[in-house]
């Protein structure tokens, strides 16, 4: 029996990593069914964008204590905003069976991107509560950015199709390719937790909940899930093409942060505008907006994450 659920429903995106995620699914169904038994877990497919969220949402009064994502970065996502619509003492706890092409979230939650493995972290589980950030009426789950990066992250979208690459190759190749030809600077206006705006110019502006974006480059490398604060990065001018390219291959490994033009900054509230329209992805996925307030939910969503052992809990 598993630690943290009593009947789980797990919502599969089937095109999930270049369709392999109904394989997948079947996968995790035949795992699950020997370890649980086939009563405990009730496997959905989605047939179109944003049905998980509507899924998740009806998921406590279809009886339901935990549900699971399995796919990536974007299903997490919509799953995460479904629970998020249910209120706090009811909302089922959520869980991510890691199929994605990026997994950014998977790395936050420590669940492997082995399928074995990970079915039976999910099934040996326990609860943390972590952070949810919410920018105008869209929830997120791990991070929210403007300008290059989110050029670079929508990028690997349209790339991935075309290409058949994923993970960290296919958002290097992104990465080169915006920085030699979209190397945009727009001025912003920022209030942090309601103090003073301060204005700037940047290339990119990063806010996250967990440490990683791109398929694993450790943006803000001393983010915590559950400290109730953002963890932002800005990267200032002067940055040429070459510094600029240099600096992104950097931040594969969080060697990124001693570079004067980038700064780090913590708040538990932005609001945030641009002299002009710029990329903004949220958990992967496009944004269009003309200003943006961004909130953060302390530990307001219980995750399943892998058992660390009684030493290990707080
Ligand atoms: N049945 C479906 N048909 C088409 N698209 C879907 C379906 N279900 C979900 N989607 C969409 O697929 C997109 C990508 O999903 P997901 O993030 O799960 O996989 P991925 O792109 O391979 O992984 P990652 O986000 O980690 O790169 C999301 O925008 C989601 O809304």
């Amino acid at each position: 029996m598993s630690h943290c659920f009593r009947k789980l429903l797990i919502i599969a995106n089937p095109v999930a990593q270049n369709g392999e995620g109904k394989a997948c699914a079947y996968r995790a169904r035949a795992l699950l069914a020997s370890a649980l038994g086939e009563d405990s877990f009730v496997l959905e497919f989605t047939e179109r964008p944003g049905q998980a969220s509507d899924i998740a949402a009806r998921a406590a009064s279809r009886g339901f204590d935990c549900v699971c994502a399995l796919g990536g970065d974007g299903i997490a996502n919509e799953v995460a905003c479904g629970l998020m619509e249910v209120p706090a003492g009811e909302r089922p706890a959520f869980a991510l069976l890691p199929v994605g092409s990026g997994n950014d979230y998977a790395r936050t939650l420590g669940m492997s991107t082995d399928l074995p493995t990970a079915v039976l972290q999910l099934c040996d589980g326990e609860l943390r509560s972590h952070d949810v950030g919410k920018c105008n009426d869209r929830w997120f789950l791990e991070t929210l950015s403007f300008g290059l990066d989110a050029a670079i992250a929508l990028d690997t979208v349209e790339r991935r199709v075309r290409t058949g690459k994923t993970g960290t190759m296919l958002y290097l190749q992104s990465g080169i390719d915006q920085l030699l030809h979209h190397m945009d600077l727009r001025r912003y206006t920022a209030v942090l937790d309601g103090g003073e705006p301060v204005c700037g110019e940047s290339y990119l502006f990063a806010v996250q909940i967990g440490q990683t974006y791109g398929g694993g480059f450790r943006i803000c490398p001393d983010a915590a899930p559950d400290d109730g604060l953002f963890d932002i990065c800005i990267a200032h001018p002067p940055l040429t093409r070459f510094s600029g390219t240099f600096i992104f291959l950097m931040a594969k490994d969080a060697h990124h942060t001693r570079f004067k033009q980038i700064e780090f900054r913590r708040a538990a509230s932005i609001d945030l505008r641009f002299d002009a329209p710029l990329p903004v992805q949220i958990d992967g996925e496009a944004l269009v907006a003309d200003s943006y307030h961004i909130s953060i939910a302390p530990r307001a969503l219980r995750v399943v994450v892998p058992y660390q052992g009684e030493s290990a809990r707080s």
